[in-house]
């Protein structure tokens, strides 16, 4: 097998466990390799007891804020984009997001969770998510699997990428990509 490129990508449907894979291999890099300098977010949800009112977006240095929301109700969020029911919050999005994606020398790899409808409402996010990928530095993402068989562009644009490998993530196989992708990571850390 070719070796991967510097672009791991993982998808796979709704709640499929792409979040759980990167922050599971998250903590496993830090615990071997402390010093590593990785930047980037996760979202995950926000639920009130068993229903889920939300998502929010989490840094890797532990800041947290909302993406979107059901429960927002103020004037300026009127005229906020939606995803479903969820309103999103782009400049709360951007406030947190950006700053992390900004390339650095010292950067050893990049972590964006995830690369969705959502976060794409924000016109910088993609742009910086381009300049990730042309920094050369290992970046490890997920994506949304396509709905009705069409990839929104953005996704479309990071899939064909020369240096992306994908990863589609199914309840089989899941445990064993998430070895995969560390095992590979650590590899390509070594030798970057
Ligand atoms: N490998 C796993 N083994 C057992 N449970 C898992 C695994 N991965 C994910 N889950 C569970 O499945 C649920 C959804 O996981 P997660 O949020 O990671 O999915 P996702 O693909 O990121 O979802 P979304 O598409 O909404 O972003 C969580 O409750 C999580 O605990």
């Amino acid at each position: 097998m070719a070796a991967p490129g510097k672009c791991f990508l993982v998808t796979g449907p709704p709640g499929i466990g792409k979040t759980t894979l990167i922050i599971r291999v998250l903590e496993a890099l830090k615990h071997s390799s402390p010093s590593l300098k990785i930047q980037g977010f996760y979202t995950r949800e926000v639920r009130e007891g068993a229903e889920r009112v939300g998502f929010e977006v989490v840094t890797l240095d532990g800041r947290k804020g909302p993406l979107a929301s059901t429960n927002i109700s103020s004037r300026e969020s009127q005229r906020w984009p939606n995803v479903g029911r969820y309103k999103v919050d782009v400049s709360s999005f951007e406030s947190l997001a950006l700053p992390e994606l900004q390339v650095k020398e010292d950067t050893d790899l990049f972590i964006i969770d995830e690369v969705g409808k959502m976060e794409l409402f924000s016109s910088s996010f993609f742009p910086a998510v381009l300049r990730v990928l042309e920094s050369n530095i290992p970046l490890l993402a997920s994506v949304p699997a396509p709905k009705s068989g069409r990839d929104i562009p953005g996704v479309a644009r990071l899939k064909n990428d020369p240096k992306a490998t994908i990863y589609t993530l199914n309840t089989s196989n899941r445990d064993a990509m998430k070895e995969q992708i560390y095992f590979n990571l650590v590899d390509l850390l070594q030798n970057h």
